[in-house]
């Protein structure tokens, strides 16, 4: 076998972050990465159009570590452009002006819900009843009774059965009952964090009247030398592909780990092309939904086997497109949501001036279940599915890529969540090394979210080996 101080399983940005920070203390770690390039959910495609982000992309004020990396890889920050133009909703057969929703007489919702467009139903309610301070609340035993569903929380505050329906239809997370309210407040409170940062900007910009359900009206006002949200310049897979030939040789490419053999001294890593790693030190940095598949030897590990075997992951699957600003013609809402298989359909405003817009259809939650399940033909069921609901679409759509994560082989799934009593069961614990092998990768993150915690999630695991080393 091959041998190092520390092998580190995937080449995201948590596994990069933590070799870099191993290497520049002294030790020799390898990278194994199963696929043939580095950055997993930091996944730049090119398109006829250019180079589409088509995982992270937005870099905010507030990710510290992120920025400090894009500074030393000498990579150039670019305002994000992609000011979304304003929200309808298609519900129940009917366009729904959000504006008017109050009186609407499909609204069956009751007292304060009324006014609640119904796509925001979920994100509003889960904002209305978040208890937290600060950004490790989420881990504070005193909160162990909220590690319950959202259509739990909503039942035990009264909530009408058309809120929780509409809550259903647009949650944040997998779905209403899979996922832990704590877990949607993690991210609520840890999405307050950059706002903040960003409010010290041009406010009267980022209103402008506007609703803006996912917060996507950028200011481009430099606060500090940054705008609130910024973008890579030639795409975002730039920054693990620098983090990755500052380490040369250490990372290794097609190395899909299948078997991992442990004792309390050193770990021996075996690729399912037959070669073997030894080193004395292990860090996970892949997806629980990947490391499930590999056969771990070597004794129990705490709640870690619990976590491994039972994370739930969310989804989301969105098709890139560039299109003529159809709804000019049909004066129906640029962007809008749905009831049925389409899920969003996000128009992005045209800061360039050119000919066509940008536009995106982003499935989340149920929407991004039915259409993984669906698999092959997807790009085609969604734009005769837009065609339907938008004939002034017809001839107007131009593909430019589609990518849909969960069909992701190395991935299945978008990002971690925890599923109802999860995080009471170990959400707090799962982190305690199993002997030699640490855990890094988003999902074990403890303050940050995004690119930002997986960086963060590499960060403590290589100060937790160098405090053992
Ligand atoms: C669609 C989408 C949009 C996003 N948008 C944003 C955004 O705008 N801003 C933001 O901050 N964050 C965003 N994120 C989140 C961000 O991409 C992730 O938090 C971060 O990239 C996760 O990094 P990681 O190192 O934890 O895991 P990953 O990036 O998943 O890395 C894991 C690596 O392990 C490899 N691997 C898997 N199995 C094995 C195996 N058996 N053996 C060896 N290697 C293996 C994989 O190929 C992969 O390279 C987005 C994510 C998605 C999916």
């Amino acid at each position: 076998a091959d041998t190092a101080d520390v092998i580190i399983i995937g080449a995201g940005l948590s596994g990069l972050n933590a070799a870099m920070l191993l290497k520049e203390q002294g030790m020799r770690p390898i990278v194994l990465e199963a696929n043939s390039i580095v950055g997993g959910r930091v996944r730049t495609h090119e398109s006829v159009d250019g180079p589409v982000d088509v995982g992270a992309s937005q870099i905010g004020r507030s990710y510290a570590r992120v920025l400090d990396m894009v500074q030393k890889m000498n990579l150039k920050l670019i305002p994000e452009d992609r000011d979304l133009l304003p929200f309808g909703a298609h519900y129940q057969g009917a366009w729904i002006d959000n504006a008017k929703w109050a009186d609407n007489p499909l609204n069956k919702t009751v007292g304060e819900e009324r006014s609640i467009p119904p796509m925001l139903m979920a994100q509003r309610l889960v904002s209305k009843y978040n208890p937290f301070q600060d950004v490790t609340d989420w881990l504070d035993p005193k909160y162990a009774s909220l590690d319950i569903s959202l259509r739990q929380l909503l039942q035990s505050h009264g909530h009408s059965e058309q809120a929780i329906k509409l809550a259903s239809l647009w949650p944040s997370g997998i779905d209403i009952d899979s996922t832990s309210v704590l877990r949607m407040w993690q991210e609520e409170t840890r999405g307050a964090v950059d706002v903040s940062f960003g409010a010290t900007g041009n406010t009267e910009e980022q209103h402008a009247g506007r609703e803006q359900p996912f917060g996507e009206i950028h200011q481009r006002k430099l606060v500090n030398g940054l705008t609130s949200t910024s973008n890579i310049e030639g795409g975002c897979h730039r920054l693990p592909a620098a983090m990755a030939a500052t380490l040369g040789d250490s990372v290794r490419l097609n190395k899909r780990v299948g078997r991992i053999e442990m004792s309390d001294k050193s770990g021996t890593v075996h690729c399912t092309d037959g070669t073997s790693y030894k080193a004395r030190f292990i860090i996970s940095a892949i997806p629980f939904t990947m490391l499930r598949q590999v056969k771990i030897e070597g004794g129990n590990g705490g709640t870690s086997p619990d976590a491994i075997a039972h994370m739930p992951y969310a989804n989301t699957a969105r098709l890139y497109l560039s299109v003529d600003p159809f709804w000019q013609e049909d004066g129906l809402p640029a962007s809008f949501q749905t009831d049925g298989p389409l899920g969003m359909f996000w128009a992005i405003q045209n800061h360039q001036g050119g000919p066509t817009n940008r536009a995106m259809i982003v499935l989340t939650g149920p929407s991004a279940r039915n259409i993984s399940a669906k698999g092959k033909g997807s790009e085609q069921f969604l734009i005769d599915e837009l065609a339907r609901l938008r004939p002034a679409s017809v001839g107007k759509v131009k593909i430019k890529t589609y990518k849909d994560w969960a069909l992701d082989p190395l991935q299945m799934g978008c990002g971690f969540s925890f599923a109802p009593g999860q995080v009471n069961s170990f959400g707090r614990s799962m982190l305690e090394p199993w002997k030699i092998m640490h855990f890094a990768g988003e999902h074990t993150r403890r303050i940050d979210f995004g690119m930002e915690s997986a960086m963060e999630s590499g960060e403590r695991a290589a100060i937790e080996i160098m405090a053992r080393a």
